[in-house]
């Protein structure tokens, strides 16, 4: 099974939501008390699959709110430098700050963000600066569920689902679940279901698709059956190690395998995913292909430092599934 794509856009992806810094570790394999030496890199969940994207070689936007000053600046130069089409990331003018996520590599299994995003550029962006002119350009709008946390970047992501609709932009929706910046469990679950009912394509660890539910331990079955009562056409859940799946409206149901490898830390696993399943797909790879780019973009991220940084190239990508079959074919 493939997914269908407008050809005739000038983009093919524009992202919308944060774009931060990332401070990792660098002495890792110890808590974060006792790091005294941090690595700085563009990060936030749309930003960091807006730069893997056009780091495979996708046209890439952003739509996003920044600092003004030295991170926002930092953060401009980088996506512009990678190829990424910045001309309506927004500076901020009231003095709001950029979003900063320390990570603690204590290790490869034991890897966890702290996050400051009091007061954050990005949550402030308007929905007066989503431009219709500049989404129907795209043919994927992809959503971060962060930006849902709190007005007016929720009205500004309404606006452009909205938008995206009307102008048969695909909207495909990264759950994205940071708990720091929402108020409750059941503000966060009725604007993630309203979101994901407008999708075309959901995708979320289990974890987050149970924060959209607001319930424990929920069951793939349900979740899927439920959103197929709506826009969705495809729905993917991911199980971190254990790989993931793909749930077509159609019945069909397709698994990922993640590949395994040299762990350094596990975040920036699933913006690497995203980006290069988004890539296959839109390169007319059908679904199951599609799985392999993302599992072997994560595993190839997650042997490395970064998550924007470390986005891998088309080449490596199809190397290691080449490998990784060669192994399994013998
Ligand atoms: N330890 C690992 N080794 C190899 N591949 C992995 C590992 N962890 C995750 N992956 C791959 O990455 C995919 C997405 O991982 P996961 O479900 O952890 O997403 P995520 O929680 O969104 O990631 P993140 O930690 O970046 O927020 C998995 O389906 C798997 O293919
Ligand atoms: O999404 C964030 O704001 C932090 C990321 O940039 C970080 O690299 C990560 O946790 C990726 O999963």
């Amino acid at each position: 099974m493939k997914l269908e794509f407008d050809t005739d856009r000038e983009l093919d992806i524009i992202a919308i939501g944060r774009a931060c810094i990332d401070l990792n570790a660098v002495e890792y394999n110890r808590p974060m008390e006792e790091t005294m030496t941090f690595k700085k890199y563009v990060g936030g969940s749309p930003a960091n699959i807006a730069i893997g994207t056009s780091k495979l070689g996708l046209k890439a936007g952003f739509i996003g709110k920044l600092a003004d000053d030295q991170h926002g600046r930092f953060i401009e130069q980088y996506m512009t430098g990678v190829g990424v089409d910045t001309s309506h990331m927004v500076v901020d003018k009231e003095g709001h700050k950029t979003g900063l996520t320390f990570t603690e590599i204590k290790s490869p299994e034991e890897c966890s963000i702290l996050m400051y995003r009091d007061e954050v550029a990005d949550l402030y962006l308007d929905a007066s600066e989503v431009s219709e002119e500049y989404i129907k350009k795209a043919k994927i709008l992809l959503v971060s569920g962060t930006a849902l946390a709190k007005s007016p970047s929720r009205e500004a992501v309404l606006k452009a689902v909205q938008l995206a609709k009307k102008n048969d932009v695909q909207v495909f929706f990264e759950l994205d679940y940071r708990g720091y910046t929402w108020a409750s469990p059941e503000e966060t679950s009725i604007y993630y279901t309203l979101v994901a009912q407008n999708a075309d394509v959901v995708i979320g660890t289990r974890d987050e698709f149970d924060v959209m539910e607001n319930i424990e331990n929920g069951n793939n079955d349900e979740t899927v059956n439920a959103l197929f009562q709506h826009s969705p056409k495809l729905i993917v859940i991911k199980h971190g190690v254990e790989g993931s799946y793909a749930y077509a409206k159609s019945g069909d149901v397709f698994r990922g395998n993640a590949y395994l490898t040299k762990v350094l830390k596990t975040f920036g696993a699933g913006d690497s995913y995203a980006s290069a399943f988004l890539y296959a797909l839109l390169n007319g790879k059908d679904i199951e292909t599609a799985l392999k780019y993302g599992s072997a973009s994560a595993a190839i991220v997650v042997s490395k430092h970064s998550s924007s940084e470390a986005m891998p190239t088309v080449k490596e990508i199809e190397q290691l599934i080449a490998e990784r079959e060669a192994v399994t074919n013998q």
